[in-house]
């Protein structure tokens, strides 16, 4: 079937930034891509480009089939985006703005009305309903003005969805319900990509995953494939002293198939046949003091993410998938 979004050598500068540098991917009805990277990766410069509000310096972008580079307008149709700023609806219920985005999206006035209902539901947004959101971020909070703008952007199927960080502000459980709106979305045939930085519960929903790095695609593929590790590996964290800046842990005495430092914590993903030999080094190393604690937890998919994107230039032991896009 035809990609919903297939882009190549997207390259846009902004003076002598690069933000984003020569970035293929695609997405395919029925299809979660989630697109990861720290703060200033370029992720958002992507989706801007994507929906028509940037413009490319070079590459293409298509979307449902029309060329969004020459026809932003047309492409747009095809799209619905949920930005990372809060929807401006000052004045409104989350009623009223779901009904509108629906009927703006040409839904007839009683389905509307139904859709609103239904997404109450799966949201779990009833309780604030037919509350009026009201400037400086009075009468609804955070968490349910992002609930309600996700409502908005898919209050009427389209072909794409682009979400960007529509989990912050979230609680927990509420962001579980969301994940699996995001899932049956991509599972009734819409594609989506999806902006977040939250690796952890991302990785339950999404079919592939782009990690991009200082504007390029550091990684791309699966969760599984970008784990690049066996399922008995197990991740070895240590928690370092505050004032431990460079700590010499010595040579560990288990084989290492990954290192991470991450702020105060170390992350070494070591095999599971070596679990007790790990934690009785780890043992030693917080009786010496070396470390003030340790965990020892199957290897996630955050352990890679991080040795993809870590500053130190840490090996990355996950593959490339350079095609243009089969990510
Ligand atoms: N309008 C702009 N003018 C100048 N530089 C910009 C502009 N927009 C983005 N940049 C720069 O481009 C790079 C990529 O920014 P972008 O916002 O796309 O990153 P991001 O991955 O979305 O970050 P975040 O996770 O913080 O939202 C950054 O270095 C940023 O400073």
């Amino acid at each position: 079937m035809d990609d919903v979004l297939h882009i190549t050598g997207l390259t846009r500068r902004f003076g002598a930034v690069v933000a984003n540098d020569d970035i293929s991917l695609r997405v395919r009805p029925g299809e979660v891509v989630g697109l990861l990277g720290h703060n200033g990766a370029g992720k958002t410069t992507l989706v801007s480009q994507v929906v028509g509000l940037l413009r490319p310096d070079a590459g293409s972008i298509t979307v449902g089939g029309t060329d969004a580079v020459a026809h932003p307008a047309a492409a747009r149709r095809h799209v619905a985006l949920q930005p990372q700023a809060q929807a401006p609806i000052e004045g409104l219920t989350p009623r009223t703005a779901i009904e509108l985005a629906a009927r703006v999206r040409g839904l007839p006035p009683r389905r509307a009305r139904a859709v609103a209902e239904e997404l109450a539901d799966e949201l779990d947004i009833r309780p604030w309903l037919d509350r009026r959101a009201l400037p400086e971020g009075r009468g609804l909070s955070g968490g349910v003005r992002r609930l309600t703008a996700f409502a908005m952007t898919v209050a009427a199927p389209t072909p794409l969805l682009v979400l960007d960080e529509p989990t912050n502000d979230i609680d927990a459980a509420r962001r579980r319900l969301l994940w699996d709106a995001v899932r049956r979305r991509g599972d009734e045939g819409a594609g989506v990509l999806l902006v977040t930085h939250n690796v952890t519960e991302a990785e339950r929903i999404v079919d592939e995953l782009v990690v991009l790095d200082r504007g390029r695609v550091a990684a791309a593929g699966s969760p599984a494939a970008l784990r690049g590790t066996q399922d008995t590996d197990l991740r070895l964290e240590l928690q370092l002293p505050p004032e431990a800046t460079d700590p010499d842990l010595g040579q560990p005495p288990v084989t290492v198939h990954r290192t991470v430092r991450a702020g105060r914590r170390t992350l070494l993903t070591v095999p599971a046949a070596q679990a007790a030999a790990a934690v009785t080094w780890a043992t030693t190393l917080r009786e010496s003091g070396a470390v003030e604690g340790y965990s020892l937890a199957p290897a996630t998919l955050e352990d890679a993410y991080l040795a993809l994107t870590s500053p130190d230039d840490a090996a990355p032991s996950v593959p490339t998938d350079q095609e243009p896009a089969r990510v």
